[in-house]
């Protein structure tokens, strides 16, 4: 299976000078977390990392530290991260069929998920891990008035890795580029063109390292997850 990583943000929300996924985490920059749940995975034959060439060279010497032995590309990221994903469906080998893309920002995600999602994007077109939410949504109002209580058995969260075939999937995003459709996922663009996504579910502790507090809580999981060992 074919896995693009989404790696070319600027971290703004972490309030960092440089590409978040340059910081460490339990003395590894986050990134490279993200690799070895790749590398582990028995499902992942080949990385696609969609990032800004002005990381290659820190994103070259951190993939000869782990000394993957999966095939990876570095590919140009975009300015917003439909735009990453865009190239990188671009950059794939012609015989990809499936993909799965995970953003670099996810590196708590177990190869277990990886290889489940993996799997599943082998019985279907499209599908995202996703964790039912654990709180009662409200929909706010520019005034801060409550509109609406969604029922929340039907709301789930959005995760990745998310799952496609490759060929719906580029259609999707030039469908994207055609209509100035702005999305956060690539689910969203699958859904806006009428095709089926699939939940498969997700891991409570995969969350997307976005602020210094979600830093910590990384540090955390991974303290637990490997001081076990
Ligand atoms: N132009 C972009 C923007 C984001 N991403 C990637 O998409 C994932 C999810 O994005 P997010 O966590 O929002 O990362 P940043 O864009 O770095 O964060 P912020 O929005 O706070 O600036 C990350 O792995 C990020 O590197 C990307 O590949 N290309
Ligand atoms: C794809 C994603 O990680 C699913 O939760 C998320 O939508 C990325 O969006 P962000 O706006 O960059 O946080």
């Amino acid at each position: 299976m074919h896995l693009l990583i989404p790696a070319a943000g600027t971290g703004r929300r972490m309030g960092s000078h440089r590409n978040k996924l340059l910081l460490q985490v339990r003395s590894q920059p986050i990134i490279a977390w993200t690799l070895l749940a790749a590398q582990a995975s028995e499902q992942i034959s080949w990385i696609g990392i969609i990032s800004q060439p002005h990381d290659w060279q820190d994103f070259k010497e951190i993939i000869a530290d782990l000394q993957l032995t999966k095939p990876v590309k570095l590919i140009k990221g975009g300015s917003s991260r439909q735009e990453s994903v865009y190239n990188g469906l671009l950059s794939l080998p012609a015989n990809a069929e499936q993909v799965l893309i995970h953003d670099g920002a996810r590196c708590l995600a177990t190869p277990d998920l990886l290889n489940r999602c993996a799997e599943a994007i082998c019985h279907c077109l499209g599908l995202i891990a996703a964790v039912p939410v654990k709180d009662t949504i409200k929909v706010v109002d520019e005034n801060g008035i409550i509109q609406s209580t969604p029922e929340r058995s039907q709301l789930w969260a959005a995760q990745t890795p998310q799952g496609f075939d490759v060929k719906l999937l580029k259609q999707c995003h030039g469908e994207g580029v055609a209509h100035g459709w702005e999305v956060t996922d690539d689910a969203a663009l699958f859904e806006k063109c009428g095709y089926q996504v699939q939940i498969v579910q997700g891991e409570e502790t995969n969350l997307k390292v976005t602020t210094p507090q979600d830093l910590a809580i990384a540090e955390f999981i991974l303290n637990t997850r490997f001081d076990q060992k």
